[in-house]
């Protein structure tokens, strides 16, 4: 359904020098430097996956957006969705994708999102009948009742979140590109547009592709993820894959009946430790947790146990560090 194949984008962007003199050369004399945002991109996307595009800051994960939706044209390559290029078919194309910029609206900032939404369905030609069923879905699902007849400025960033989606929506596209859709939400909104994505995924069959920074989002939606940093792809495979490259750490926390001897276990890191809890950090490679709880209960008189994985987000973090971006 899309495939990226050798994409390259580089900024030329000038040079700003400081001081009048600088200023006035560069009236008549500017220098440029070149950003290369997109080094030799090439992936494929099935169609009904949800894939988690990610990177640390100026990764290039936005410029990729822009060229997957018809935005931006490459330096270099190629780049086909449901057999269109992109920034050569936008017209035809665009009727088939949706997109989000969580920092940017496509809502008129004036007029009720209602309004917004109208004006949607005449730009894409939503037949009345399907928009009318489409946008009773979507403000029942994503809870708009409340907030339809405002303009877009009286919104609270959560609200106006809720009706970009929305708006990417009523045409009913096929793909959506999200860019940061859960970026300054609270935790219940989060929850709620996650839960919407997993949705129009599953009865759609909509494609997702989403770029963010939050890791819960990825855990939360996608099978697969794609990691980009300074330009290049560095990894792209299944989210369990990743985890077990890089999460074969654990956490055991034990509750025991006061114990002053010190304990000491193969193969693991005492975090802290008290005459009541010890909390160990263990490397699943060299130990087993079921060999942990053994060896503490031959010391002490165990209350309780718990053992927690290492969350997602320090396992990409040691992957950026693994990799240097
Ligand atoms: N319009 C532009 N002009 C010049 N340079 C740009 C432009 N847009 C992006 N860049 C540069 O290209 C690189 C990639 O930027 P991009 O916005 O694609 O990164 P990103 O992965 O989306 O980052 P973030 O997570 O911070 O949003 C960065 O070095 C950025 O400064």
């Amino acid at each position: 359904m899309i495939h990226l194949e050798g994409i390259s984008k580089s900024y030329k962007i000038a040079k700003r020098s400081s001081g009048l003199r600088q200023a006035a050369k560069a009236l008549f004399y500017r220098e440029h430097t070149t950003i290369n945002a997109l080094k030799d991109i090439s992936f494929s996307i099935k169609q009904g996956e949800i894939v988690g595009y990610i990177g640390p800051n100026g990764a290039g994960k936005s410029t990729t957006i822009k060229i997957m939706s018809g935005i931006l044209v490459p330096d270099t390559g190629k780049c086909t969705i449901m057999g269109y290029t992109p920034w050569k078919d936008r017209t035809q194309y665009v009727k088939n994708i949706g997109v989000v910029f969580g920092q940017r609206s496509q809502l008129w900032w004036d007029v009720p999102v209602i309004d917004s939404f109208e004006l949607l369905k005449d730009i894409y030609k939503v037949p009345q009948q399907e928009y009318k069923s489409t946008i009773d879905l979507l403000i029942e699902t994503l809870e708009l009742q409340e907030i339809v007849q405002s303009p877009v400025r009286q919104l609270s960033l959560g609200q106006r979140m809720r009706c970009e989606i929305a708006a990417s929506l009523i045409h009913n596209p096929k793909i959506i590109f999200l860019d940061e859709p859960t970026i300054g939400l609270d935790a219940v909104s989060k929850i709620a547009v996650r839960q919407f994505i997993k949705t129009i995924n599953k009865e759609k069959g909509v494609t997702v592709i989403l770029t963010t920074h939050d890791m819960n989002d990825i855990e939360a939606l996608a099978d697969r993820v794609i990691l980009i940093g300074k330009g290049t792809l560095l990894y792209d495979g299944n989210l369990e894959e990743l985890r077990k490259q890089f999460g074969t750490t654990k956490i055991i926390t034990a509750d025991y009946a006061k114990n002053t001897d010190p304990i000491q276990i193969p193969g693991t890191a005492a975090l802290s430790w008290t005459p009541e809890r010890i909390v160990l950090s263990i490397d699943t490679e060299r130990v087993k947790p079921s060999e942990v709880i053994t060896h503490l209960s031959n010391k002490v008189e165990l209350l309780d146990v718990t053992i927690e994985t290492k969350p997602i987000e320090d396992i990409i973090v040691q992957l950026y560090k693994e990799y240097q971006i």
